[in-house]
């Protein structure tokens, strides 16, 4: 098990150059959140501070609670599904997913348990021996999520982890990462630029515009009448003004 961790962005400043950021976010343990927002407004920025690919120029990150500064992202309790280029192309399946658990591949028997449910869970049984390029798109998106799923942490981020995919299978792997949930009930937060996936998936909202946090809550206040006026901007459904 690996039940989730509260992850918070207190007052976070960081800067690429001209590009600058501000978040300010409290993302509930064991929740789902989907942080939106127009091209370019920071969400991939957003997710590489809390996985420690980038340290803040001020402010803090904290997971359960526990201050990240310094700490290099594979010591955080995070995983992370970008969305291409995850596999080892001269891998075939079950190592890739072992990957995850070993990198030095040495497996011991729980290792090899948890690699078999992971292969299961993703639909992938009966893949083992493939490698990524005798895959589909959305297959090898399963690979990437079984790998992140033997890890077992607290914390699951997925970077436009559907964008590849087509509406079916986009529609699937939104449902295969809700039951994941359900198993595990780890901290997930994903980028999308649909509204479908967030309505589908998400508990709460992390809404970006312009390198800052600029409206935050329950998905089902996002998604219900009293929308947060910037999210009905950035859905193109503004309020008609009065009068
Ligand atoms: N490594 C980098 N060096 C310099 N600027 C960067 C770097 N990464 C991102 N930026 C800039 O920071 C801003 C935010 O980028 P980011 O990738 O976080 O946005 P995003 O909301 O994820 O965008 P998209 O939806 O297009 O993926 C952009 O203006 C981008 O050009």
């Amino acid at each position: 098990m690996s039940a989730g961790l509260a992850v918070q962005l207190d007052n976070v400043g960081f800067g690429y150059g001209e590009a600058q950021f501000h978040f300010d976010a409290l993302l509930p343990a064991g929740e789902i959140t989907a942080i939106m927002g127009p091209s370019g407004s920071g969400k991939s920025t957003f997710l590489n501070l809390v996985a420690g690919f980038e340290e803040p120029h001020g402010g803090t990150v904290r997971i359960g609670g526990a201050d990240m500064a310094g700490v290099p992202p594979w010591q955080r309790p995070v995983s992370m599904i970008f969305q291409e280029n995850n596999l080892f192309a001269h891998l075939p399946v079950e190592k890739n997913v072992a990957l995850g658990r070993a990198p030095n591949l040495k497996l011991g028997e729980a290792d090899r348990s948890a690699v078999a449910q992971a292969l299961q869970a993703t639909g992938l049984g009966g893949k083992e021996k493939r490698l990524p390029h005798e895959l589909s798109g959305g297959e090898r998106q399963r690979v990437a999520i079984a790998r992140a799923l033997v890890r077992e942490r607290p914390v699951l981020i997925l970077d436009e982890p559907f964008a590849s995919l087509g509406p079916a299978l986009r529609a699937e792997m939104v449902e295969e990462v809700r039951a994941l949930h359900r198993r595990r009930g780890m901290t997930i937060l994903f980028v999308t630029h649909h509204p479908e996936d967030a309505e589908r998936l998400a508990d709460q909202v992390v809404l970006l515009d312009d390198g800052r946090t600029i409206a935050t809550g329950p998905a089902q206040d996002f998604f219900g009448a009293a929308a947060p006026e910037p999210f009905r901007r950035y859905l193109g459904k503004p309020l008609p003004s009065p009068g």
